[in-house]
């Protein structure tokens, strides 16, 4: 059975280890035992002590970026701490340097989605401008996107006017996040950690021209990335797999997978990424993999994809 596993991503020195801190404070009077991954730009970690006086298991992540060779370390990670220390929770602090969607790419893995299953995903972000250009934008703006909960610290440097300005830049890339403000971190945490019900939204902040809150937790559970892992119990017909690949719906994000085509020996990689782009190529791999295609995206029609992608198993 998978774990929960929570993300806290955002601006550098917005007050993520502040928040992290909590939460594991919480975790700890629950009974849990919570592993932490910590992800950090710099060679020497420095939040990692800092949350190994109250978590009992601290993993730093090599590098600061969430790229093609960290995603093995987390992997591994992510083994450790379910096996050999079986935490009963894992939170991953990433660097602002992690680009969000890569590490949803990471924990949505099908090797890694047996172990954790991707709770939620939080962003924190204190009243200084957005960057405009390079990665600290792209990570910025990834992780308000991808984020459940938007949480805005350091509510004491809040300068009336910036204050509506930045918020209003939020609401704008993410429209179906929950909005917290908070000093220090200070927020509810049993809240925070408590997914909206259908028809509740709880949240510590009300403004503007939010819709009826039941429409506005709908949305955000349609825009929360969804994922699916497809097995193929048997080799993909070529022609009709790579038609398929052409009618994946506007809301796809990420798909990619293991499988054999009839006919053909080789075992294959597919891979499909923004902006709507796939290759499928043969790869050798020390190991044979489980063959599933792994697809994310939002608001998509889960059934209708998978049922899509099996009508193209070979008969
Ligand atoms: N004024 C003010 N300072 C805060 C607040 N929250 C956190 N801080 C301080 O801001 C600094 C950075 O906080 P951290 O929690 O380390 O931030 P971080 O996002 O983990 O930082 P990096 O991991 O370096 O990106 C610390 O000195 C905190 O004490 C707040 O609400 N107001």
């Amino acid at each position: 059975m998978p774990i929960p596993f929570y993300m806290l991503c955002g601006s550098l020195g917005a007050g993520k280890t502040t928040l992290l801190m909590r939460l594991l404070e919480h975790w700890n009077s629950q009974g849990h035992k919570v592993g932490v991954l910590m992800n950090e730009a710099g060679e020497v970690s420095i939040d990692g002590p800092r949350a190994g006086t109250i978590a009992e298991q601290v993993l730093n992540l090599a590098g600061g970026c969430i790229c093609c060779d960290t995603k093995d370390d987390l992997a591994w990670s992510i083994a450790q701490l379910v096996q050999d220390y079986e935490s009963t929770v894992i939170i991953l602090e990433c660097s602002g340097m992690a680009d969000p969607a890569e590490v949803v790419d990471a924990v949505t893995d099908a090797y890694v989605s047996r172990m954790v299953k991707l709770e939620r995903i939080f962003a924190m972000l204190h009243p200084v401008p957005l960057p405009e250009t390079g990665m600290a934008e792209l990570v910025t703006r990834n992780a308000i996107r991808y984020a459940d909960d938007v949480i805005l610290n350091k509510r004491d440097l809040y300068i009336p006017g910036h204050w509506e300005q930045f918020r209003e830049t939020i609401t704008r890339l993410n429209p179906h996040s929950r909005l917290w403000e908070t000093n220090h971190a200070r927020l509810d945490v049993t809240a925070l950690l408590t997914a909206p019900q259908t028809r509740a939204t709880p949240t510590n902040v009300s403004f503007g021209k939010l819709p009826e809150a039941e429409h506005r937790s709908e949305a955000r559970a349609s825009h929360h990335p969804m994922v699916s892992t497809v097995r193929l119990p048997k080799p993909l017909d070529r022609a009709k797999f790579m038609k398929w690949t052409k009618s994946l719906p506007e809301g796809m994000e990420r798909a990619k997978g293991f499988f054999r085509f009839a006919g053909e020996p080789e075992l294959q990689e597919f891979q499909f990424f923004p902006p709507r782009t796939s290759t499928v190529e043969p790869v050798m791999l020390l190991d044979e993999p489980d063959h599933v295609v792994v697809l994310i995206g939002r608001n998509y029609d889960q059934d209708g994809c998978r049922t899509s992608l099996l009508a193209c198993l070979a008969s």
